[in-house]
């Protein structure tokens, strides 16, 4: 499990994270989602202990990441694949880390099979497609077998068969009772691999919830429903406190804030015949727009003043 605890971060006069607290369960896949600039990476940077945090605490199973004596066995991340040296195979690459980290050799073996690329293991990685060197950053995640895993925007570059693969591995490793928490920018993504997400915007919480739960009570969840006598029905219901319109066409209506079940009983009650009654959900896209209308500027002032630290590379910096 990750405990993050009124987490905050400035970048000198920035404020990238914001009292950000949230846990992520052991056992699912967790989506961090947020718009570009929300302070994703910043958060998963400071949990991994690349960055200090401003104030504020980030647990993985109770304990800081530097006090773990041999990280690698307790946390996988993928934060830049672009960090990996060009030169380098990819068995080459993964072999250094795993000596780096105090790792048996045979683990490169089974992190190169886990991703698929045992065929290309020789190949240099700048011969690696986008895609390839995505697998191959997530094998280096995986090396260690953690218990927890950390994977920034991993879909970046990736075909929809990648895409496919990543969410049936994230999945896999979720089902094996891993902690996975994945950034997004696309609420999209997460719609069917995730079990729960946690939405920021400005380096704010704006939601923690799963999934189902999310586009439940999501703005914007209807009850469409139709009869041969609208007019009536449409009386009764705005009588009853609903808020109800026209649906385009003028074939139905479209009753905000109300379930099935009551506009049902309503017109049950009244002797109305209906011909339709459905539950219109939200989209997961449309209930993150919603969500985060108001936080889709990249960062705001803490203490005004232009950003003092120069955002790094997080180049050969993962959990190792
Ligand atoms: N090292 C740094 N120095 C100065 N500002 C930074 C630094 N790192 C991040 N920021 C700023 O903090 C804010 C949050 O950035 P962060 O990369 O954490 O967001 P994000 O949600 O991961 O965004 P994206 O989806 O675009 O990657 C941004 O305004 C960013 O410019």
């Amino acid at each position: 499990m990750i405990e993050v605890a009124g987490l905050t971060k400035d970048y000198g006069g920035t404020r990238a994270v914001d009292g950000l607290s949230f846990t992520v369960p052991a056992g699912a896949v967790t989506g961090f989602l947020g718009p570009n600039g929300a302070g994703k990476s910043s958060t998963m940077r400071m949990i991994l202990g690349l960055d200090r945090p401003t104030r504020g605490t980030a647990r993985i199973g109770g304990r800081r990441y530097r006090d773990f004596a041999a990280p690698m066995r307790e946390v996988g991340a993928l934060l830049d694949t672009e960090a990996v040296p060009p030169g380098m195979t990819a068995r080459a690459h993964l072999e250094w880390l795993a000596l780096a980290g105090g790792l048996p050799k045979g683990r490169v073996r089974a992190s190169l099979d886990a991703v698929g690329l045992g065929a290309v293991a020789r190949r240099k990685v700048r011969q690696l497609s986008l895609g390839m060197r995505q697998r191959l950053g997530i094998a280096a995640a995986l090396l260690g077998d953690p218990g927890t895993l950390i994977l920034d925007e991993p879909v970046n570059g990736l075909d929809p068969e990648g895409v496919r693969w990543i969410r049936t591995l994230m999945r896999g490793l979720a089902a094996e009772g891993r902690t996975v928490l994945v950034s997004s920018h696309l609420m999209s993504e997460m719609a069917e691999t995730a079990d729960r997400v946690v939405v920021i915007g400005r380096g704010r919480l704006i939601a923690e919830t799963g999934i189902d739960e999310l586009t439940r009570h999501g703005a914007g969840g209807r009850v469409r429903v139709a009869g041969p006598t609208p007019a009536p029905l449409a009386a009764v219901l705005g009588d009853a406190g609903f808020a109800v319109e026209w649906a385009p066409g003028g074939a139905a209506l479209l009753v905000s804030g109300a379930e099935p079940a009551e506009v049902g009983g309503l017109a049950a009650h009244y002797g109305i015949t209906l011909h339709e009654l459905v539950q219109e959900r939200p989209s997961l896209e449309d209930v993150f727009m919603d969500l985060t209308r108001d936080s889709t500027e990249h960062a705001f002032a803490a203490t005004g003043g232009a950003p003092s630290e120069q955002r790094q590379s997080t180049a050969g910096r993962g959990p190792r």
